[in-house]
């Protein structure tokens, strides 16, 4: 049986998006293209060569590859392409796989779904993601992108785009989508970036209520299409609440694998302490962000550590860590758009990378990382029920266990008390979304702000 390889469906130059969406809306479904390439001899040797490595991963691939050609006619120029990979490993494989040993210990393509695709954090992102620096030199990727509605669609087919002409070995596959029970179908992980910017003059709870909606849907379509144990990351704001959401929404994958980004605000925090001790900021450890990604979050310098030592041991200035420092980190994504003009998108996207790295590779000993993570018997006395960000350690498995050994001081606890009280407020607005309740309920307070806004 031939074995067929790079099957690629794609649109023609010539047929818009518009043509793509109402075909696919005929067809009672959003369109995801698949684009794969055969694009250069060396990368047809790799796939060739890695076949036997790979082999399982790769049949795996195949089936959608296939039967998304038969009948389609939406393809262009190279990805349309289909060619038979048994019979280019015939012709080359002794050759390349006596130089390219490495493929052969690719492990199985790991299937990443990115909404938002098409935003500014996505743009640093993805390309991050396919060069292998976040899941690793021998881990081969497929990447999932989803937009939001027809109009985006023609961003993605830039951004995959841009993505093929960089000529990433590891980069196996790209589709694009606006239906997340297409794009979501097995992924393993879904880094939910994708949101709506609060606008002039909209209200908290509004903001809550339109971005709560996508995270209902999409939490839904992961419960119903995304692997058992997809790893689930929320940066679109406000992220702990809309974690909570897409959770509640899929009561089929583990609570535990969702997670809001808060690793943002941890690495400013340490830049912080790095900056106040002199010290360069690799010396900085066990920093938690504890509560909600926003002005309520509460750096600890407590637990945290300068070149082994307690920070506030190295830090005498005890007003500057109550008042500034805390301040400070709080408000920093504010500082950088008053500064920059629009939101942090390149630090994100580090933020992002290294809140995967920790959960894909063990955590250093006695050191932890922030995330908010879902409060289900939790040490601290955290209220349970929502998603809050607290110290994590993991064995490198892509999951986590929460640290015990950590002090909550008075200062602290005050504090944390605050942001656990604004989510809890944030949770009542969004009953409607999570079969809790009615709308109404919501009465957030002035003070519950993102980073960003002051
Ligand atoms: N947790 C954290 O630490 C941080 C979080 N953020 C948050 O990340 C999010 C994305 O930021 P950024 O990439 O800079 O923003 P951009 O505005 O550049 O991109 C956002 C993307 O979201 C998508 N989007 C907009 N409206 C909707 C909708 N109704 N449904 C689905 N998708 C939608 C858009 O995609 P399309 O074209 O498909 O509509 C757009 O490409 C924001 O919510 C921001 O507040 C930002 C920084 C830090
Ligand atoms: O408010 C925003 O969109 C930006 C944000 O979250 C941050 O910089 O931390």
């Amino acid at each position: 049986m031939a074995f067929m390889a790079a099957a690629a469906t794609a649109p023609s130059s010539s047929s818009s998006p518009l043509q793509l969406y109402k075909h696919a809306a005929a067809r009672r479904s959003a369109p995801a293209l698949l684009l794969r390439r055969p694009r250069s001899r060396s990368h047809r040797n790799q796939l060739a060569c890695s076949l036997d490595a790979t082999k399982q991963a790769v049949q795996e691939e195949r089936p959608a590859a296939v039967n998304g050609v038969a009948g389609r006619t939406d393809c262009y120029g190279v990805f349309c392409t289909t060619y038979d990979l048994r019979a280019v490993g015939a012709r080359w494989r002794t050759d390349w796989c006596k130089r390219d040993e490495e493929t052969k210990t690719w492990k199985k393509v790991v299937s990443v779904a990115v909404s938002g695709a098409a935003g500014m954090i996505s743009n640093h992102l993805l390309f991050k993601l396919a060069s292998g620096q976040v899941f690793g030199p021998d881990q081969p990727i497929a990447l999932k992108l989803l937009g939001s509605s027809q109009r985006s669609f023609q961003k993605l087919e830039g951004v995959a785009m841009e993505l093929e002409d960089s000529l990433y070995p590891l980069l196996r596959e790209v589709s694009i989508g606006i239906d997340p029970y297409e794009v979501f179908q097995d992924v393993e992980w879904a880094l939910l970036i994708g949101a709506k910017p609060r606008g002039p003059g909209m209200e908290r709870a509004d903001l809550l209520n339109i971005n709560g909606h996508i995270f209902e849907q999409q939490g839904k379509a992961l419960n119903a299409v995304a692997s058992r144990n997809v790893k689930v990351l929320v940066v679109g704001n406000p992220c702990n609440t809309n974690a909570l959401i897409c959770l509640k929404n899929a009561p089929d994958i583990p609570s535990k694998n969702f997670h809001a980004l808060t690793r943002l605000d941890e690495n400013r925090a340490k830049c912080q302490l790095a900056l106040k001790a002199s010290v360069f900021y690799d010396k900085i450890s066990n920093m938690t962000i504890w509560g909600n990604h926003s002005t309520t979050q509460v750096p600890d310098f407590v637990n945290a550590r300068i070149d082994g030592k307690p920070a506030r041991q190295v830090i005498r200035d005890t007003k500057w860590l109550h008042e500034e420092f805390t301040k400070t980190v709080q408000k920093r994504g504010g500082e950088l758009i008053q500064k920059r003009g629009r939101s942090s998108a390149p630090s994100t996207a580090v933020s992002i990378v290294d809140a995967i790295r920790s959960l894909v590779t063990p955590t250093p000993e006695g050191d932890w990382f922030s995330s908010g993570v879902y409060t289900n018997g939790n040490p601290y006395g955290i209220a349970e029920d929502i998603v809050f960000s607290m110290p994590c350690r993991s064995k490198g498995d892509g999951d986590y266990e929460l640290v015990t050994d950590v002090t909550i001081d008075d200062f602290l606890w005050e504090r944390i008390k605050k942001s656990e009280a604004e989510l809890l407020a944030e949770k009542r607005c969004v009953g409607h979304l999570i079969g809790e309740g009615e709308e109404e309920l919501c009465e957030v307070t002035e003070d519950t702000m993102l980073p960003g806004e002051q």
